[in-house]
Formats: structure tokens, C-alpha cells, sequence
């Protein structure tokens, strides 16, 4: 039980805040907003009793409550705070919702608070609600041969926290989108074991994965009625303020709830004390990998507030700068984040040549690699063409840090589906030669040549000691083995050296790693998150069609990954697609639609339209300036001040999210798009792993939408889209 200080006529209360309260003060009023400021100053101000016998706050009880713990109190004269109140002279109180006069009384009335007998946290329901259901669900489920929890024995449930109100509730469902209408009325933390056992996990799995990491280590008798306890227990859920500083700072700063809530397995992987070694934390698109990876970086700071700099890598610039600002939300303590470089690994890579060897060579683009391929293949007139040379310059040269024909001549292409003889190889190797040279030749490298540098200097005899003491690394999939070898030599292995995220289903860039071969150990450091914070359900079923359940390559390359168990607890509209007749039907279509969003209330730059190419960009930009709505292209680097529809290429929508999302021009010649795909005939398994980062492309696009998603095309749909719809236009 909570202790709390004693002010002079009494214990001065403990104040909590509930997620349910959170959700929705963004959107009160200013003066409710400040309505809620001012009665909270007086739960820290007056004793428990002054408390109860303030006239301003007029904590009043509510008429057939429930839960007769539950009391309104005064925000404005329209406006009502609900709290739970502990009706045995404890001391925590608990601001679950603010709501309007009469609908708060409502509210109230049908809430019930209980301890979770497994998790031990405090859980909410909505009790009228689900009793005046469940007897018409158990009329309905007599009629049906097999009922979705059947399985499962009373017992087994009653273990995983299932409690009699939701047992008998649970026992009338019959498929998953019933228990899906149940998800605003359950008590949350039993509603996340049933998803999970109706997604197929057994029941050791659901305890592991739902019920361990939420209950406390040593739990003690259950006690229904110590709110105090399971309060302190449900911090996915509700938030202790312990002083007046903390009080106003965090009704008074924009609310991010990723810096408050963590899912119980957020907070497990990200606080964990100490990893022995490299650990790697996977999860489908929006399960708050990169709110994971901030967690860390904050935990590690604090666990030891002197020693060591941190490095937190992501995979471009532009996100570089998101995560950056982020990090500023989430450490107040200046010094801290002073600690911090966040960077991309190729920076990195930039910095540690510079400082090692004084300069750096000039970087060659993707365009002028290209070219360069192309010149050396027309000058060796060679068989294969530029996009074989180069990928076999990327997949088996550097990957394995070759640099003697001898080498390429023995070395096993690990990963190629092709075959080269000896004669075959010699020739390819003069092609690499001659690529090499040109470079040097013009004082330029690529990006991966520069790692390649700068992980050789890192691990050169006296090169000192790494520079870093902790490696967090989010976008992780992406990364080829040298930009690996860079992090690798940039700190220590030892515990904690580096704590990766990353989904390998939005893999685009082709990268195969196996990071045990590069000295990146995970195994048995590994954990999965599963809940989508960003989408609705609607739009993450959608989008998870588009990969087909197609097993991918996991993050560390020592088996495969699926999104078994991934899904979201929003609700909304199901995205649409839209097949044209004509270019210019689909473009003033999509215009159409980003009027229709915004007159429906979304900021223009909370829309973005994602197409293949910047063409397709420029001319959507054109239409809607002309249309009065303003546009910035995405790799002009706007910042969060800039007004405007985003347009991004499909590969710049990486990382990114926004309320409305537009993929365009989803045509059966743009995915997959030839020239990106290397034929089977060439190269079999390069052709399969083309297939699939085309597949990803197009995943990854349209799982950055989080409240609408729109996908059109003109002529044949691509083959990754469902049924094609009916031409218009
Ligand atoms: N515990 C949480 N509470 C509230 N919001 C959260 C939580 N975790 C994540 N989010 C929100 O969900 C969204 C997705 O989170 P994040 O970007 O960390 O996911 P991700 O797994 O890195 O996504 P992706 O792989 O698609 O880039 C963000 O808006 C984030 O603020």
C-alpha cells in the first residue's frame, strides 16, 4: 500500500491519471483544460479530508454507480472530472475522465474497476454494457457448433486473469470480429489474453507473452481492493504524479503518450536492466520500434549518468532529425542529451575517415554508380549487364570484404542464384577492378566503400578505444553488412554494447545479413512486438494482405519472420482502391480526395501522397496549387512548421507517418518495375529477393497511414493489389 506524506490534518492524496483521461485532454477546451489544471493543484494541496469537504471540487458520488468508488468532481460549470476514489481511507485518486455535465454521470454509472487477478493491474470495463450482452450473445451461441474460446478450459482461462464476468462473456463468442465489438468493453488487460488466444497462441505463450510482463516479480496475496497497489501495477496505463513540478509540466506540454504509456512489452525491453550481449527487438510496421529504441537510450543514460556516449543510428538524414526531436521530448535534462549522437550510420562512417585520415574522398551517387557500371560492362563488353555487376560488387565483394581475385575466385556467393565458373569470375573481376579504379581515379567512393574504410580504421591495431559505450540502432533492416561492420567496431562487445530494431517485412533495399556472422550474437536477446499504435485494423489487414503471409528473411538472418499475432485496437474506415481509365482521372482523383480529407478536418500536412516516381509527384503538386491546397515535396525537407500535403516517393516514406495516406499510380508496370527487378533467368534468387522488397516497397508505403488509406492506378492493377476494382473515369 502507498504511503503517503502526512500534511498537517491528515495524509496529502496520491494522484494518478488514467490513459482514458489522457486520450481525449488534448481536444477539451482551453478553459476545461485549465478547469482540470486548477483541481488538480488541489489534490496536492489539501488533505485527503479537506479534500472531500472542498465546496470548489464538490467530489460528489454517482447515482447507481457500479462502482461506488467512482465520484465526479467540478472541472467548469459544464464540465465534470470522473475519479476513482478509494472508499476505505486510502489515499490514491485517480482522474479517469473528463466529461460533460450530464454524460459524465452516465459514464460513471457504467464503469466497473477491478484488480486483474494474474496481471495484478487495475482494469476498467464497461459492466452494463457487456451484461446486457452477453445473455442475447448466449441465445446466438447455443445455435452455433463451435465458439471461439472452446479450447480453452475454464481453468486454463481463469490462470491468464480471465475473471467470472468476462468468462462468461468470452464463452458466448464465436468468431474474432465478435470479440473485436468487445474491445472498448472488456477489461483491457484480459481482452489482450483473449486476442492473443484467438489469434492461436497456446496458452504458456499468452502467459509469457501478455501476463508475465505485466505482473509484478513478487506479487504477494491478490488484494481486490488495494487500489494502491494496482495502481503502481498498471503502468501501461495510468501514470503516478509525485510533485507539483511534475504536475504542471505534463498538463501543460503536448501530451505524447508514447512518452508516458509503454505496452507492458515495451517497457520490458526497453528498461531491462542489463543485456548480457547485442540484443534485437522486431515488430510489424507502427509497434513503436522506434519508441522502443528512445526508451533504451533514455535507460541507459540514467543507469549510468557519467559514463559514456551513446549513439543512436537511423537509416536517412531526414529521420535522423525526427528522432532527434523526439529524444529532446523525451530527456528534460539537457546534460543527458548532450550525451547523445544521433546520426545515420553513413555519417558516422563520414566522421570516423575524417578524423582518422583528414579528409574524405568525394561521395559517388546512386545515378553516377549506375553510370559507372554501365561504362565498365559497355568497356569489358561484358555478358551481364550493370545491375548484375553492381549487385554482385554489393552482395559478395563488400559483404565479404574481398580483395584479391584469388579471393573472388574461391569465395562461396552466398545469397546469388547464379552460377560463375572460374573463367566467368576472372572476367567479372576485372569488372570490379575497373570500377574500383575509376573511382580512385576521380577521388570519389560510394557510401559503402566509405564504411567499408571506416570499419577497417575502427578495427586497425591502435586505433584506440571504440567511441562509443552503447549502440542503439532503429531501421535496422536496411543496413548492409559493412554499414554493420562500422557499428560493430564502433563500441565494445561486452553487455549492452548494441540494442537493434528494425522489421524485416520493410526491408527495400535488399540487404542480407547474418548478423551472428558479423560478431552481433541476438540470440536469446530477442523479443516481438505485436500491437500497431499507429493504424487502424482496417488498414493494417489490408496492408498485411498485400505480403501475403510471405515468410521473409528475419532481421538477423538466422531464420524467417512472420506477422503472426500483429494488430491494432484502433477501428476505422476500410482503405479504398481505385482503379482509372485514364492518368488525368486519377490524378484529379486524388486531389478529390484530399479536399474531401480536408474539409473533413485533417491539416494538409497531416496528408501525404506517395507515388513511384517524382514525375507523378510534380504533376500531383501542380494540380493541387492549382486547386488552392498547398504541397511540399518531402525531400525538399520540410519541417513540422511547413504547411502543406507531403508527396513522397514510396522509398522517402520510410519511418514516417501521417493521418491520411494517398499511394498512387499502383500500376501493373510499376510494381514491380522492371528495371528493378533483376530477371530469373539472371539470377534466380536476386529476382526473388526483388520480388519481395518490390512487395515491401508498397507495405511499407501504405502502413504510414493511420487513420485513412487511398490506392489507385490507371489501366492494370499491379499484381500485389486485391481484386481490381471498377474502372472509372
Ligand atoms: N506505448 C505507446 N503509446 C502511445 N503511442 C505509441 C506507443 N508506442 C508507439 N506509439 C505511437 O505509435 C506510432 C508508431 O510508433 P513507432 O514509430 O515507434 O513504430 P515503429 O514500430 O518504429 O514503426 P515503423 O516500423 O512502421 O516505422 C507513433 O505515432 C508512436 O508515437
Amino acid at each position: 500500500m502507498h504511503i503517503a506524506p502526512r500534511g498537517e490534518d491528515g495524509p496529502l492524496p496520491q494522484l494518478a491519471f488514467a490513459n482514458t483521461f489522457w486520450d481525449k485532454y488534448e481536444q477539451l477546451e482551453k478553459p476545461v483544460r485549465a478547469g482540470v489544471r486548477k483541481a488538480m493543484k488541489k489534490f496536492q494541496q489539501l488533505t485527503v479530508a479537506e479534500l472531500r469537504a472542498d465546496k470548489g471540487l464538490h467530489l460528489e458520488s454517482v447515482e447507481n454507480a457500479r462502482d461506488p468508488r467512482l465520484r465526479t468532481i467540478r472541472i467548469t460549470d459544464f464540465w465534470r472530472g470522473v475519479v476513482l476514489a478509494p472508499d476505505d481511507g486510502g489515499d490514491t485518486f485517480l482522474l479517469v475522465n473528463v466529461v460533460q455535465h450530464d454524460k459524465a454521470y452516465e459514464w460513471a454509472a457504467k464503469r466497473l474497476y477491478t484488480v486483474n487477478t494474474a496481471t495484478r493491474g487495475l482494469e476498467v470495463r464497461n459492466v452494463v454494457a457487456i451484461e446486457q450482452l452477453t445473455p442475447v450473445l448466449e441465445q446466438t451461441a447455443t445455435k452455433v457448433q463451435e465458439r471461439l474460446f472452446d479450447g480453452f478450459s475454464d481453468a486454463s482461462l481463469t490462470r491468464l486473469g480471465i475473471d467470472a464476468g468476462t468468462l462468461r462473456a468470452a464463452r458466448t463468442i464465436t468468431d474474432k470480429a465478435q470479440l473485436e465489438a468487445f474491445a472498448s468493453l472488456f477489461p483491457e488487460d484480459q481482452f489482450e489474453v483473449l486476442q492473443f488466444l484467438a489469434e492461436g497462441f497456446d496458452e504458456d505463450t499468452v502467459w509469457r507473452e501478455v501476463v508475465a510482463v505485466r505482473r509484478p516479480t513478487d506479487p504477494g496475496p491478490y488484494d481486490p481492493d488495494d487500489l494502491s497497489s494496482a495502481i503502481a501495477n498498471t503502468h501501461s496505463r495510468i501514470t503516478v504524479v509525485t510533485g507539483a513540478e511534475e504536475l504542471e509540466d505534463i498538463l501543460t506540454k503536448p501530451f505524447a503518450a508514447w512518452r508516458i504509456f509503454l505496452h507492458p512489452t515495451q517497457r520490458r525491453v526497453a528498461y531491462r536492466a542489463t543485456y548480457t550481449g547485442p540484443a534485437q527487438v522486431t515488430g510489424g510496421p507502427g509497434t513503436g520500434k522506434t519508441v522502443v529504441a528512445l526508451h533504451r537510450v533514455k535507460h541507459l543514460l540514467q543507469r549510468s549518468p557519467h559514463a559514456g556516449r551513446i549513439l543512436l543510428t537511423t537509416y536517412t538524414t531526414a529521420l535522423a532529425k525526427s528522432l532527434r526531436e523526439s529524444l529532446a521530448l523525451l530527456l528534460e535534462d539537457e546534460a543527458l542529451l548532450k550525451r547523445v549522437d544521433v546520426t545515420t550510420v553513413d555519417a558516422l562512417a563520414r566522421d570516423v575517415v575524417r578524423r582518422r585520415r583528414g579528409s574524405v574522398p568525394r561521395l559517388c551517387d546512386d545515378a553516377d554508380e549506375r553510370f559507372r557500371w554501365r561504362k565498365v560492362q559497355q568497356n569489358l563488353g561484358l555478358e551481364w549487364n550493370e545491375q548484375f555487376l553492381s549487385q554482385e560488387y554489393r552482395h559478395v565483394v563488400l559483404t565479404q570484404s574481398i580483395s584479391t581475385e584469388d579471393e573472388y575466385l574461391r569465395v562461396v556467393r552466398r545469397g546469388r542464384g547464379s552460377a560463375l565458373g572460374p573463367v566467368k569470375r576472372t572476367q567479372v573481376w576485372r569488372a570490379m577492378r575497373m570500377f574500383e579504379q575509376g573511382l580512385r581515379k576521380d577521388g570519389k567512393c560510394t557510401y559503402l566503400q566509405l564504411c567499408a574504410e571506416a570499419a577497417r580504421l575502427l578495427g586497425e591495431p591502435g586505433a584506440g578505444d571504440p567511441p562509443y559505450a552503447h549502440v542503439v540502432v532503429d531501421e535496422a533492416q536496411d543496413l548492409h553488412p559493412v554499414q554493420w561492420r562500422v557499428l560493430r567496431g564502433a563500441v565494445a562487445p561486452g553487455p549492452d554494447d548494441l540494442f537493434i530494431t528494425g522489421d524485416p517485412h520493410q526491408r527495400i533495399y535488399d540487404s542480407r545479413v547474418s548478423l551472428g556472422s558479423l560478431g552481433i550474437p541476438v540470440a536469446g536477446r530477442s523479443s516481438r512486438l505485436r500491437i500497431n499504435y499507429r493504424s487502424t485494423e482496417e488498414i493494417l489487414r489490408w496492408a498485411a494482405a498485400l505480403m501475403e503471409d510471405e515468410p521473409v528473411e528475419s532481421l538477423s538472418g538466422d531464420g524467417k519472420d512472420s506477422l503472426a499475432g500483429y494488430r491494432s485496437l484502433l477501428h476505422g474506415r476500410r482503405p479504398a482502391l481505385r482503379g482509372f481509365g485514364s492518368e488525368d482521372a486519377e490524378l484529379n482523383a486524388v486531389v478529390a480526395k484530399i479536399r474531401e480529407w480536408v474539409a473533413g478536418g485533417a491539416a494538409p500536412a497531416e496528408i501525404a501522397v506517395a507515388a513511384r516516381f517524382h514525375q507523378t509527384l510534380d504533376k500531383v503538386k501542380a494540380r493541387l496549387e492549382r486547386a488552392g491546397l498547398p504541397a511540399v515535396l518531402v525531400r525538399e525537407g520540410p519541417g513540422q512548421q511547413d504547411v502543406g500535403v507531403r508527396l513522397a516517393t514510396l522509398h522517402a516514406m520510410k519511418g514516417l507517418e501521417f493521418r491520411c495516406v494517398a499511394v498512387i499510380g499502383v500500376t501493373a508496370g510499376t510494381f514491380p518495375f522492371p528495371p528493378a527487378v533483376t530477371p530469373p533467368d539472371v539470377d534466380r534468387l536476386q529476382h526473388e529477393a526483388d520480388m519481395l522488397a518490390e512487395r515491401c516497397l508498397l507495405f511499407v508505403a501504405c502502413t504510414r497511414a493511420r487513420e485513412e488509406l487511398y490506392v489507385s492506378y490507371t489501366g492494370r492493377s499491379s499484381r500485389f493489389l486485391p481484386a481490381a476494382a471498377d474502372i472509372e473515369g
